[in-house]
């Protein structure tokens, strides 16, 4: 059975403050590291990336005071209609099932978001009143640019990885290209989410170059084996650390090199009270390109004198999307 590795940040953001031979090697040691993570299961656990617990912490704090507030106030920043624009609050799966010996209980939704991201015309934010939750609106923004320093970084090592220039990403991965959700899965029942009739998130692949995932403590995420299409590993919690996962462009971009691997949320392993799950909380960012950049299978994944090894044609990352929500819808 296939695990994700631990890969250790440290020695990569180190070289930069004390940049020699030794220090060169270790960096390229931890790249090396990464792509091979990315290479053999598509996910890597980042510990000592640079992002303190104490600003995690801090942010599953502030999602979990949003996410208590009445319905009706959340529901001040709605996410708008048009299915593209992913910013807001979302509230899903309104079906609600009784739970047998729990009276005034109910099996609520299997989730619900908040989404924003850098602003701009495409897609503006939606945000509640400040008074509604003083503060939320600057945490959040606080938090999306420390990501964002967080991705420069792993798209450095990427780059590193296949031996390419260190800003071979950069300049097509502004922070303006981003976006943080913010997901709290309600106490539902146990036995329905092992029977599979109430689901916290169905089995997908992202989308775009990579997603920074932290989780609080509850665990349920997984992970399928690419060994084992259909097995399912779980994604425990590891205190301290970011999940990275590739996305779909990124294997694309990647000409296959770099697997995008199915995630789920599932029932946690921490034990059911009276039969009931605890909420769950977790923090995407995803990461992608502008949508003029074209994504043509990098240096280094094919060989330059049989074209035929390319498995893609360039495409641009705009028109990528836009074939992935034909497909989609
Ligand atoms: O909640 C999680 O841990 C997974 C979230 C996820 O995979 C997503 O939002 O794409
Ligand atoms: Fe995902």
């Amino acid at each position: 059975m296939s695990s994700i590795p631990v890969v250790d940040f440290a020695p990569f953001l180190a070289s930069k403050t004390t940049p020699n031979d030794e220090s060169e090697q270790q960096k390229q040691a931890v790249a090396a590291a990464i792509l091979d993570s990315f290479k053999r299961i598509g996910f890597v656990y980042l510990v000592n990336h640079g992002m303190a617990q104490s600003e995690i912490d801090e942010m599953f704090a502030v999602s979990k005071s949003f996410f208590a507030l009445p319905l009706e106030t959340k529901l001040l920043a709605p996410r708008p209609a048009a299915k593209t624009h992913h910013r807001g609050y979302s509230e899903l799966g309104r079906e609600k099932v009784t739970q047998p010996g729990d009276t005034d209980a109910y099996v609520p939704d299997t989730k619900e978001s908040f989404e924003c991201g850098a602003d701009n015309d495409a897609m503006p934010n939606v945000w509640p009143p400040e008074e509604a939750l003083p503060g939320f609106r600057a945490a959040c923004d606080a938090f999306y640019a420390r990501c964002y320093e967080l991705e420069q970084n792993i798209l450095r090592a990427i780059a590193l990885g296949f031996r390419l220039p260190e800003d071979y990403f950069l300049a097509s991965h502004p922070p303006q290209q981003n976006q943080l959700r913010l997901l709290h899965y309600p106490p539902v029942s146990q036995a329905s989410l092992e029977e599979g009739t109430a689901r916290r998130m169905v089995a997908h692949t992202d989308f775009i170059t990579i997603t920074l995932l932290f989780q609080d403590d509850v665990g349920g995420l997984e992970v399928e084996d690419p060994a084992q299409p259909g097995v399912y590993i779980a994604a425990q919690p590891i205190p301290g650390a970011v999940i990275v996962n590739a996305g779909d462009l990124l294997k694309r971009w990647s000409n296959d090199v770099i697997k995008s691997t199915k995630h789920r949320v599932r029932a946690p392993p921490t034990a059911a009270k009276d039969g009931v799950t605890p909420a769950r909380y977790s923090i995407p960012y995803f990461c992608g390109p502008l949508p003029d950049t074209v994504v043509d299978c990098m240096p280094g994944t094919f060989d330059p004198s049989q074209l035929e090894t390319k498995r893609y044609a360039p495409i641009t990352a705009g028109d990528y999307v836009m074939h992935r929500l034909a497909d989609s819808y």
